[in-house]
């Protein structure tokens, strides 16, 4: 269980809004092709620093902008009891390399009241995931957020991922990591079917 606070700051509060510099990412990106050897006005290569690198870093680092953070709907509806979400894909990228790690999210809260539209929880995770983070901070992150987004009582959220800079390079080792953080309190009960959920989604 992450109960501390994760020392990486990446928590979209932490940001000023701040648009992206596509001229700065497309200057960057020549500098890096040429750094390595490589040509960076060949044929191949100059729509990649030009253009593609830079929109896809645009596409990749959503998460710091609020703009781009997805509309959390919220219909009122009687009971507390959990609402489970398992299976929620999502792709972050390290801030010690800049290569992704990515994998399942599961998520669990206890409505106040009010319930949220089942898509958003999809949504958040996947526009939490794109800053650069620590796995244990993204966790920690979608917990907070969604606690404060759905009003919900309490939050529970659980990530499995794959690190490309442990597979790709490194230790070159394709491990997996679990993390955990939750928002409020949950009965042994509730922790159950959380578990129960999170094994049914891995027997899939
Ligand atoms: N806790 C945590 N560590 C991470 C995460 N992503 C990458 N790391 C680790 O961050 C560490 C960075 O270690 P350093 O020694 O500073 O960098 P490095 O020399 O590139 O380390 P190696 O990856 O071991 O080659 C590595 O052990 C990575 O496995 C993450 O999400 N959470
Ligand atoms: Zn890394």
């Amino acid at each position: 269980m992450t109960d501390g606070t994760p020392t990486s700051t990446t928590d979209a509060e932490s940001h000023a809004e701040h648009p992206v510099d596509r001229d700065q990412l497309s200057h960057a990106t020549r500098l890096i092709l040429d750094a390595v050897g490589e040509d960076p006005e060949r044929d191949g290569l100059v729509d990649t620093w030009e253009r593609r690198v830079p929109a896809a870093y645009e596409e990749l680092t959503e998460g710091y902008r609020e703009a781009e953070k997805p509309t959390m709907r919220t219909f009122e509806a009687e009971g507390d009891d959990l609402v489970v979400k398992t299976g929620i894909p999502f792709y972050s990228l390290c801030e010690h390399h800049l290569l992704p790690f990515h994998g399942t999210a599961h998520v669990a809260y206890r409505p106040d009241g009010e319930v949220v539209g089942l898509s958003k929880l999809v949504r958040y995770v996947k526009w939490a995931s794109r800053r650069l983070t620590i796995q244990e901070q993204l966790t920690r992150d979608v917990a907070e957020g969604l606690h404060e987004e759905v009003g919900a009582d309490a939050v529970l959220v659980e990530l499995s991922a794959t690190h490309m800079c442990e597979a790709m390079r490194g230790v070159e080792a394709h491990t997996t990591t679990t993390s955990r953080a939750s928002v409020g309190a949950f009965d042994d009960a509730e922790r159950q079917r959380f578990r129960d959920a999170v094994a049914a989604e891995g027997r899939r």
